[in-house]
């Protein structure tokens, strides 16, 4: 059974339940970081238990999502072992595969609907790293990161 992280603020609480439920119904063995309401928190608390999960190698893959998107994607790309792609289609959410090797897949959940996010979800899952070209320029990626 493939395990998945799944994590969000409050602005994408609602969608993120939506997708727990998806993906326990499609067998995946979900790990759901939280948040677990529509109170407000701070998308840095979730971000980063979800990108140490990652790097750990206890989930292959992880879900984040937020208002925007923006924030989950600027903390998770903190982390050296993360590469988070922020996604508006199922396009570019198969691209994130198979041109970046994207290990999350982030969404701004205020502005996509849960069919768009169950279709880039498919596209991120069938989609593989394509390997070539693509190594060299993910190799000069990692500066630093804050964790
Ligand atoms: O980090 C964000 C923007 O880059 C997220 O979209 C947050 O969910 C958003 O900032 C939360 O906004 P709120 O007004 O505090 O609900």
């Amino acid at each position: 059974m493939k395990k998945i992280g799944i994590a969000c603020d409050h602005a994408g609480y609602e969608m993120k339940e939506f997708l727990v439920g998806y993906l326990d119904a499609m067998g995946y063995e979900v790990l759901d970081f939280g948040t677990h309401s529509p109170e407000s928190v701070d998308y840095p608390d979730y971000a980063h238990p979800l990108a140490e999960a990652i790097e750990a190698g206890e989930l292959e893959q992880g879900i984040a999502l937020c208002g925007s998107g923006e924030g989950m994607t600027m903390t998770l790309n903190k982390h050296r072992g993360i590469r988070a792609g922020l996604c508006w289609d199922a396009e570019v959410a198969s691209l994130i595969r198979r041109h970046n090797d994207a290990n999350v897949i982030v969404f701004p959940a205020r502005f996509i609907t849960n069919d768009e996010a169950v279709q880039m979800l498919e596209a991120f899952f069938s989609a593989s790293f394509e390997g070539g070209r693509h190594e060299g320029r993910i190799a000069k990626m990692p500066v630093g990161g804050c964790k």
